[in-house]
């Protein structure tokens, strides 16, 4: 378990995570989203201790993790994927981080098998792709078998069948108890993977949801009714709270009725669907409405490329 109690990190006058509070619990897949620079990578590094908090504090297994004698059983986290010796091969790289902790050589061959890197074990880790890399950082931070696992944006540079192994692995790990987090900023990958969400922004929580309570409330509530006989049929939907508009004779779009209550309504006046479509807002969208504020860095479109609800 990781748990975030008023995490505040200041970089001169710039308060970048700004007493942030989460827990992330074993048995699920907590997804850290945020849009960039909204202090997601400072919040790992302070989770591991290479950031000093200025206030507040975050506990791995309930203890600091400066405190933990042999922290890789405790966590294991892929921060910074290019930040290993290059003129090492992968397999040296992982068998000096096994001797920090007296781990066997056949978990070092375990965790290159399972990150798929078998065939260039022997390689030097400088000519190693972005993806590669990834899977060598995937590899170090499962070496301790450890019950929390950390990655900072770990499909960042795979190929889809690497984003899919990803996925896999890290859902396997949840449902053997491991507590494991995730930084990204995609939501809609994100919610592929992940039971869990922290979102931030400007280093403060926006939203700490499920990520099935995140999906059913990016739902616009309108829904999409084609009838041959919109014209009958329009009367009979309206109620208080309802707005309905038309945007072609044989089409209504109905808000405050859901698409259940409308089927009836329909039926009882024998009035012929031909559709009935309630209008999801695309996650994407939704994570964009949340933190569109809090978005440091806007490009020239942002803001543009919502569709209206
Ligand atoms: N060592 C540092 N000195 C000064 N400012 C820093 C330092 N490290 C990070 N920052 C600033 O802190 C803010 C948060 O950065 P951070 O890398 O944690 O964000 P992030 O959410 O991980 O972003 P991204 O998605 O782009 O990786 C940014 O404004 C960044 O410029």
């Amino acid at each position: 378990m990781i748990e975030a109690r008023q995490l505040t990190k200041r970089y001169g006058d710039k308060t970048v995570v700004d007493h942030l509070s989460f827990t992330v619990k074993p048995g699920e897949v907590t997804g850290f989203l945020g849009p960039n620079g909204a202090g997601k990578s400072t919040t790992m590094r302070m989770v591991v201790g290479l950031d000093a908090a200025d206030e507040g504090s975050v506990t791995v297994n309930g203890r600091p993790y400066a405190r933990h004698e042999a922290p890789l059983h405790e966590i294991g986290s892929l921060l910074e994927a290019k930040s290993v010796h290059p003129g090492r091969t992968a397999f040296n790289h992982l068998m000096a981080l096994a001797y920090t902790h007296g781990i066997a050589r056949s978990r070092v061959d375990e965790v290159i098998e399972l990150a798929g890197l078998a065939s260039v074990a022997g390689q030097r880790v400088g000519a190693f792709s972005l993806g590669m890399g990834q899977r060598l950082g995937i590899a170090a931070a499962l070496l301790g078998d450890p019950a929390i696992v950390m990655l900072d944006e770990p499909v960042n540079g795979l190929d889809p069948e690497g984003v899919l192994w990803v996925r896999n692995l890290l859902r396997q790990l949840a449902d053997e108890g491991r507590a494991v987090m995730l930084s990204s900023h995609l939501m809609s990958e994100t919610a592929q993977i992940a039971d869990h969400l922290v979102i931030i922004g400007r280093g403060r929580l926006l939203a700490d949801t499920t990520v099935d309570d995140f999906i059913s409330d990016a739902g616009s509530g309108a829904v999409k009714v084609a009838t041959a006989d919109a014209a009958g049929l329009r009367p009979l939907l309206v109620g208080p709270d309802v707005t309905i508009t038309s945007s072609s004779a044989d089409e209504l779009m109905v808000r405050g009725r859901d698409a259940r209550e409308i089927g009836a309504i329909a039926a009882r006046h024998g009035v012929a669907l031909y559709e009935l479509t309630p209008q999801a807002v695309s996650l994407e969208e939704a994570f964009m409405d949340l933190t569109r504020d809090a978005v440091e860095y806007h490009s020239a479109q942002a803001g543009t490329t919502r569709k209206a609800a």
